[in-house]
């Protein structure tokens, strides 16, 4: 454990629920924010909210393997450690947990966590729990990341059990992710309030990512025509020009790969269930796409995710 400017810093989980547990016993609500680090403005605005709903933000740092699949870009996400602890010690954050890993590894074992690949996603072969919201987790990225939702499940288990939160702070630009969470939560009666806050976008339109730190340049400009896409099926929608949920995909898909993405999905779903839709006028709809984009490392895609909710207030 360090201390930087009073923003305490854990790489230790024990060391991590000992502190937090010390912040309870004082009467302190803590907050929640997990991240995979290499912040921007949409994850300090989680923390920005999350001032407002407890008295004590902590935030994690961690590119979790087992939500990557070995031919994933575990190898290439961005990491900035230093510059992530200088924004959230700005931000006001009172400490960070950064873990070196969560997977407990068979002693005397050689291997790190990323070298020993599992079939589906990298964990250590000691590792074998793991958390699965059925339903939730088949649809949309899970089509494409069979591997991906148990490792984001089964780790924010492991960041809820190690930082015991009152309450913790997730962006809907991982709708299907804060759904899932929500779920989670819910099914095996965890004690955590889970807030979805809304995406924070770049002036052009494009939602901010880690990851697109990883576009070329020409992808970085064309990357926009997402939300341009995104906000015209919500016009044809909300303006009752179009309802047909696989219109709406074929135009979207079609502004999208006229950008120079390739389509991994375009999605419209039940806002809630995460269900195809026969009609989009008739709920709260879900628009949500994938696609990949040139990428300048040895990757050579980035797959970036955004959505959308057409007819919000049906929900409300
Ligand atoms: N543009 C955004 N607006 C609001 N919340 C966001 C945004 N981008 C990420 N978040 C949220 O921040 C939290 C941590 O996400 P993460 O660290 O994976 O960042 P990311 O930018 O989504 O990275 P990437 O998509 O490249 O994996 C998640 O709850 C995620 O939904
Ligand atoms: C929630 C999360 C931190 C779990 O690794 C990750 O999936 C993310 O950053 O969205
Ligand atoms: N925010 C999503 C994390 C991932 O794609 O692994």
């Amino acid at each position: 454990m360090s201390v930087q400017n009073e923003m305490h810093i854990f790489s230790s989980a024990s060391e991590m629920r000992n502190w937090s547990r010390q912040q309870k016993q004082k009467g302190k609500r803590i907050a929640l924010v997990p991240t995979m680090g290499y912040l921007h403005e949409g994850h300090l605005s989680l923390v920005e909210a999350a001032k407002e709903l407890a008295d004590i933000v902590v935030s994690s740092i961690y590119v979790n393997p087992t939500q990557f699949a070995a031919h994933e870009d575990f190898g290439q996400y961005p990491r900035q450690p230093e510059v992530d602890r200088a924004k959230l010690k700005a931000m006001g954050c009172s400490a960070v947990f950064e873990p070196t890993s969560l997977y407990v590894k068979v002693q005397g074992a050689e291997s790190e966590d990323v070298n020993v690949v599992g079939k589906e996603s990298m964990h250590p072969e000691s590792h074998e729990t793991f958390v699965q919201v059925e339903r939730l987790q088949k649809p949309l990225c899970g089509g494409s990341r069979p591997h991906f939702f148990r490792g984001v499940a089964t780790v924010v288990t492991k960041l809820f059990h190690i930082v015991e939160p009152d309450v913790a702070v997730f962006g809907r630009k991982d709708y299907q992710q804060w759904r899932i969470i929500e779920r989670m939560v819910r099914d095996l009666d965890f004690g955590v309030e889970v807030v979805g806050m809304p995406i924070c976008r770049e002036q052009d339109g494009l939602a901010m990512s880690s990851r697109n730190a990883r576009l070329t340049a020409e992808a970085r400009q064309h990357a926009p025509a997402i939300y341009k896409a995104l906000r015209w099926a919500m016009q044809a929608v909300e303006s009752g020009a179009e309802k047909n949920p696989g219109t709406i995909q074929d135009q979207v898909r079609g502004m999208i790969e006229q950008a120079g993405g390739k389509m991994d999905y375009a999605e419209l779903v039940d806002a809630k269930s995460l269900q195809p839709i026969l009609d989009a006028s008739l709920q709260t709809t879900l628009l949500a796409v994938a696609a990949l984009f040139p990428s300048k490392d040895s990757q050579g895609t980035v797959r970036l995710i955004d959505n959308i909710v057409i007819n919000e207030e049906i929900l409300l």
